[in-house]
C-alpha cells in the first residue's frame, strides 16, 4: 500500500498542469506570459499560433499556452482545451466596447465538453490606464457570479509593472494545493 501512496502522490506532484491564455487580441496575453517567465517586459508582435513555456511556482509545473487573440483565429481555441486544467482569460479593461465579445467567448468556453473540468482566473488588465474598469465592472458586466459549474476569481492587474499577476498565480496554486489535501484525505482513507 506504501508503494501505491508513494506512486499517487508522485504522480500528482510532479504533474504538469496544462493552463491556456486567452483573451481578444492585445489584451496583454503575451505581456503576461512573458512577466511569468522572466519578470520583464518584452516587447510583443500579435501572436499568430500560440507561444507555449513551463512555468514553476512553487514546485507546481504549468504548461502555458499563449494563443493568438485575433478573430480569424478564435474558432480554433478549441484545438488547444483538451486536458486544460485552468483557463486564464485576459482582459483589457480600457476596452469597453468589446467587453461582450469577451463575455460570448468566455461563455461559449465554458459550455465547452473539453473545459468542463477547468477553473478560470481572469484578469483585468491595464490596470495602469486611466479611466480603466475595475475588477468588479467587469465581474458585474460578465456576470461571473452566475458562473457555478467552474471555479472562478477575478483578479485586477497591470502586465507591465506586473502587479496583480503573482495574486493571480497563488490563486491557481492554491487550488492544486485544495485537490493535493483532498488525495491526501483519500490515501489516508485507504491504508
Ligand atoms: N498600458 C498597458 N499596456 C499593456 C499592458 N499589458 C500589455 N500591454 C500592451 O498591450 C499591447 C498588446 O500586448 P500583447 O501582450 O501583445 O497582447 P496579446 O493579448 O498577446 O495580443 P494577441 O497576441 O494579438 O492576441 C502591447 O503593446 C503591450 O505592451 C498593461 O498592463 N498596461
Ligand atoms: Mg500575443
Amino acid at each position: 500500500m506504501g508503494l501505491i501512496f508513494a506512486k499517487l502522490w508522485s504522480l500528482f506532484c510532479n504533474q504538469e498542469h496544462k493552463v491556456i491564455i486567452v483573451g481578444l487580441d492585445n489584451a496583454g496575453k503575451t505581456t503576461i506570459l512573458y512577466q511569468f517567465l522572466m519578470n520583464e517586459v518584452v516587447h510583443t508582435s500579435p501572436t499568430i499560433g500560440s507561444n507555449v513555456e513551463e512555468i514553476v511556482v512553487k514546485n507546481t509545473h504549468f504548461l502555458m499556452w499563449d494563443i493568438g487573440g485575433q478573430e480569424s483565429l478564435r474558432s480554433s481555441w478549441n484545438t488547444y482545451y483538451s486536458n486544460t486544467e485552468f483557463i486564464i482569460l485576459v482582459v483589457d479593461s480600457i476596452d469597453r466596447e468589446r467587453l461582450s465579445i469577451t463575455k460570448e467567448e468566455l461563455y461559449r468556453m465554458l459550455a465547452h465538453e473539453d473545459l468542463r473540468k477547468a477553473a478560470v482566473l481572469i484578469f483585468a488588465n491595464k490596470q495602469d490606464m486611466k479611466g480603466c474598469m475595475t475588477a468588479a465592472e467587469i465581474s458585474t458586466y460578465l456576470t461571473l457570479s452566475s458562473i457555478k459549474d467552474h471555479p472562478w476569481h477575478i483578479q485586477s492587474c497591470c502586465a507591465l509593472t506586473g502587479e496583480g499577476l503573482c495574486q493571480g498565480l497563488e490563486w491557481m496554486t492554491s487550488r492544486i494545493g485544495e485537490q493535493r489535501n483532498l488525495l491526501l484525505f483519500y490515501l489516508d482513507l485507504l491504508t
